[in-house]
């Protein structure tokens, strides 16, 4: 896992977005939070399997896009949108490559659980830069937090969801280059 090619990858649209939007100087941080959350249940929304009312609960890996005239895989698109705001919120709280630690397997037992997990970690993260007495969290609290959303993340596409690393990070690399053109072509 190259988290440093990918948070200067990150780094380089997150400006792209600000630049051509007139961004510069906001705090963004509260709006990404939010935009992970979506995504998640996008994601989420992609496996189907958490649908106990549902004939259909298989995950949505194989569909024709009739817009792009080409087959994809829808849950391993909204993954990397997910990976993109991961990344995103990481550099907003200051996170280096150096800071990211994947070292402890912090999935559920099933995917349902490590999703609810997973919106668990982000709230959890939300809570820590809303706190009242800012002086009392340390850098420390926060990349604790952020590692933990990110091994919850990386262990849900690895274990539960079948993706291995190499394929994520060619696909995250495929959405980025079309979040640019997004900007170019006025998205
Ligand atoms: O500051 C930002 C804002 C958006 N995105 C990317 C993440 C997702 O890949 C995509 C979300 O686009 P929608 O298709 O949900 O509009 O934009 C970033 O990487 N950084």
């Amino acid at each position: 896992m190259n988290w440093q090619k990918l948070l200067e990858i990150q780094g380089g649209l997150d400006e792209h977005i600000i630049d051509s939007k007139g961004l510069e100087g906001q705090e963004l941080l509260d709006k990404k939070i939010l935009a992970l959350q979506v995504e998640l249940g996008e994601l989420a929304n992609e496996w189907r399997g958490f649908k106990f009312w549902s004939d259909d609960q298989e995950a949505k890996t194989n569909q024709f896009c009739l817009h792009k005239l080409e087959w994809t895989n829808p849950l391993l698109e909204e993954y990397v949108d997910c990976l993109h705001f991961i990344l995103s919120i990481s550099l907003s709280l200051g996170i280096t490559h150096e800071d990211i630690v994947v070292e402890d397997d912090l999935t559920g037992e099933t995917v349902t659980e490590t999703f609810n997990e997973l919106f668990g970690y982000i709230t959890a993260l939300y809570t820590l830069k809303e706190v009242n007495i800012p002086a009392s969290i340390t850098f420390d609290d926060i990349q604790a937090s952020v590692n933990e959303l990110i091994e919850c993340f990386v262990g849900l596409g690895e274990k539960h969801l079948g993706f291995s690393w190499d394929e994520v990070e060619k696909a995250y690399l495929d959405k980025n280059k079309i979040n640019h053109a997004r900007q170019e072509n006025g998205y």
